[in-house]
């Protein structure tokens, strides 16, 4: 076996899934893609990947895998041997289920909202502001994660998987750069992100890169930006924020 996965850090999709070969301890290469230069765009990578996404794997050369989400479960599925190897992506079909569909979650809701205006911001001169409706969009979306944590200690369920993963990629770096967590309104979700942070691997699989991230958005946007979130936070509370 000999992976390579292609990306940069700062991307929240290539830490999940540095997050799942850390967690696995399985060797891999890592090939930085510098996507300010274009380089997702050259034509050998587009040959690779003609959707010119980050993170990408390849495996034993010649077989090229796409899209976070696919990647690790093909990880657990293809290298989880190790005693819990398995757990990370489990094979038990209702498991299974609830992995996945936080993992859609996570493509279709999370990142969807923010990450291409997120991208806009970062790489265009002329953008310096986030639309209003992510306001409310992301309080929703934080208050269906509070309810998914219910009575549990990981996303789905009582221990830990490539759905946290895929989701604490993204979610700590609307944390650190805009949309912080908060304990007083999202008790569970916060503890679930201290959990997180605690992993042995987590400030290099992503704490490093979310941070390079959250710094480089926090630039961009206006000094006032973060009393206008927090106050149309309050308003969502309020229910002025619906309209
Ligand atoms: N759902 C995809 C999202 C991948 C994605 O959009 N990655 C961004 C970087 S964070 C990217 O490659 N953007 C460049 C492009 O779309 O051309 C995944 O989870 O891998």
């Amino acid at each position: 076996m000999v992976l390579i996965l292609y990306g940069t850090e700062t991307s929240p999709p290539v830490r999940a899934v540095l997050l799942t070969l850390r967690a696995m301890q399985l060797d891999y290469t890592f090939h930085q893609l510098d996507m300010q230069s274009g380089e997702h765009l050259d034509p050998a990578y587009l040959q690779k990947n003609p959707q010119h996404t980050i993170p990408m794997l390849e495996d034993d050369g010649g077989k090229y895998i796409w899209d976070s989400h696919a990647i690790c479960g093909y990880l657990v599925n293809q290298y989880g041997q190790q005693p819990d190897g398995d757990l990370l992506y489990p094979k038990e079909p209702l498991q299974r289920a609830v992995v996945d569909q936080r993992l859609h979650f996570e493509s279709g809701i999370l990142f969807h909202t923010c990450f291409k205006q997120l991208q806009k911001l970062v790489f265009r001169e002329n953008v310096t502001e986030l639309p209003k409706e992510q306001i409310v969009e992301l309080n929703e979306a934080y208050a269906l994660l509070e309810q998914f944590l219910n009575d549990h200690s990981f996303m789905a369920g009582d221990h830990l998987t490539i759905a946290d993963f895929s989701l604490v990629s993204t979610l700590s770096t609307l944390h650190l750069s805009y949309a912080p967590i908060q304990a007083s309104k999202y008790p569970k979700l916060s503890s679930w992100l201290g959990r997180l942070s605690a992993l042995p691997y987590y400030e290099e699989a992503n704490l490093r890169g979310a941070r390079q991230l959250a710094d480089r958005v926090r630039a961009k946007l206006p000094k006032q930006f973060d009393k206008l979130w927090q106050k149309a936070f309050e308003d969502i509370k309020s229910g002025a924020g619906k309209q």
